[in-house]
């Protein structure tokens, strides 16, 4: 190894540790953050190859067979959910179609699962945020139904409840209404599952989505009502769950009914000095995605993938930039998030791919670097345990390396920016990066996007005090 790289593990190690120390220890200067609006039951089942077979034979093996190369895209039958099933496990292909049906519904309750969790970007990160960092945390829930309200951990998880018209929070658990189970049916395969003579070529999900509210971005009457009231109790928001939105729906109404009544939200926070952070996802919908990037202009930070600068570089830049960003080329990354931050004005912008982080801010602090680390450390401990539930797991994450194929990176950004210790001084904005810590065999990735985005969003804003 060259005597450069083994410097670097020895300086990356005690960044690492010193910025665990610092963000844990300032944590519980958050007053309040705010998450909103997708919250569901994610249902998963581990699919059986004899139990899966029965069930397509009851309903007609050829029908079912027949749909697997013309796919629906939804489900309004049982020969339609059987053919998504297999033709996911054909090509080992994550999907997700909607379940328009009542019928499938009731049967795919029926069906069962093997474990339920809280999903929905703003549900993991209440677990994330009130059940491990303790900090407390509002939740907006479509719905809340008795089986989601349970998901939720113990700990400083609140949801609105206006009673006579005076501001009270409740854990979900102590607001529990009869209302709707928004669940999504998670079918998990491992690589080489066989069923017939299909078998897949790799690990995946189908999932089956029956869920009308988050589909929609519904806003429960509190949120639409008593919104200011409600943000009056925290620093920071989190906003997540767009990405589902359709250009025109069928009842007449468009996504730009959504999107105005999130706006005239983003408006309050804005007004009431409250500091908000977008979550991106891939968004399908090109007009939507446009709208999406002016709506930036009104937010204070926004965090996404590769896939999803790509997907935004395509409209604000051209189709080459937008491939190297798609292969997470640095420089490209970079050149990409100065002219997102140059189009909407946004002041700040967090990175993240496989391996590592960076954010561009319109200010400047090692603390946007610290708390990228902790972010780091949050996403491992989260790869290993599967689920995070004490910031104990957290802090073990310290033991995983730090992943050395950065190395060669950051060599490349201190000879052209002069980089030190993973920031760079760029007159009116400052670029953090950061080498993440990445788990070999992860227990599960599902949500770890979020965890990244939303623990360096609250670490910063607990660091810089
Ligand atoms: N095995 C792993 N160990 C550590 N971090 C990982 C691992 N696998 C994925 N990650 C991180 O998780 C991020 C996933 O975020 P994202 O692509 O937004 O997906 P999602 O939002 O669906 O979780 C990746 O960018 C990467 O930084
Ligand atoms: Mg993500």
């Amino acid at each position: 190894m060259k005597e450069s790289y083994k410097e670097m593990i020895r300086l990356w190690k005690r960044l690492y540790v010193d910025a665990f120390e610092r963000t844990t220890n300032v944590l519980p200067k958050v007053r309040g953050v705010l998450l909103a609006y997708n919250t569901n039951i994610d249902a998963i089942k581990y699919l059986d190859k004899e139990d899966l077979e029965k069930r397509v034979e009851e309903v007609g093996r050829e029908n079912v067979f027949e749909f697997i190369e013309k796919p629906s895209e939804k489900v309004s039958s049982l020969e339609e959910l059987f053919a998504g099933i297999l033709r996911s496990i054909k090509y080992g292909k994550a999907m997700e179609w909607f379940v328009e049906n009542n019928e499938v519904r009731a049967y795919l309750k029926e069906w069962g699962w093997d474990e339920l969790r809280i999903g929905g970007q703003a549900g993991i990160m209440a677990n994330l945020l009130g059940g491990v960092y303790n900090i407390p945390t509002i939740v907006h829930v479509p719905q809340n139904s008795e089986i989601q309200a349970k998901l939720f951990v113990d700990g400083p998880i609140y949801v609105p409840v206006f009673e006579n018209g005076e501001l009270k929070l409740f854990h979900p658990k102590e607001a529990i209404e009869r209302e709707e189970d928004l669940i999504h049916y998670i079918y998990e395969f491992p690589r080489g599952f066989k069923v017939f003579d299909i078998e897949a070529p790799r690990e995946n999900r189908f999932i089956a989505n029956a869920d009308d509210y988050n589909a929609r971005v519904y806003m429960r009457q509190e949120f639409r009502e008593h919104f200011k009231r409600i943000a009056e109790r925290v620093d920071l928001a989190v906003i997540s769950g767009l990405q589902v939105l359709k250009e025109y729906y069928p009842d007449g109404t468009t996504y730009k009914d959504v999107l105005s009544r999130v706006e005239s939200q983003l408006n309050i926070l804005n007004r009431l000095g409250v500091k908000s952070h977008f979550e991106f996802a891939y968004t399908a919908n090109e007009v939507v995605r446009e709208d999406l990037i002016s709506m930036l202009t009104k937010f204070t930070s926004v965090g996404l993938n590769e896939v999803e600068l790509a997907s935004l570089m395509q409209i604000i830049g051209d189709d080459t930039l937008a491939q190297e960003v798609l292969h997470a080329d640095v420089f490209a990354v970079i050149d990409a998030m100065h002219l997102l931050m140059d189009e909407t004005g946004i002041e700040r912008i967090h990175f993240h791919t496989y391996g590592y982080y960076m954010a561009l801010t319109q200010y400047s602090g090692d603390e946007v670097r610290d708390a990228l680390l902790f972010a780091a450390l949050a996403a491992a401990g989260k790869a290993m345990y599967g689920n995070l539930e004490k910031m104990i797991q957290i802090r073990d994450a310290l033991s995983v390396s730090t992943n050395e194929r950065a190395f060669p990176l950051i060599e490349a950004l201190e000879k052209e920016f002069g980089m030190e210790d993973g920031v760079i001084d760029m007159t009116d904005r400052q670029l953090a990066f950061v080498p993440t810590k990445i788990v070999a065999s992860p227990k599960s990735t599902v949500g770890i996007g979020d965890t990244i985005s939303s623990s360096a969003f609250v670490g910063e804003f607990a660091l810089m005090g």
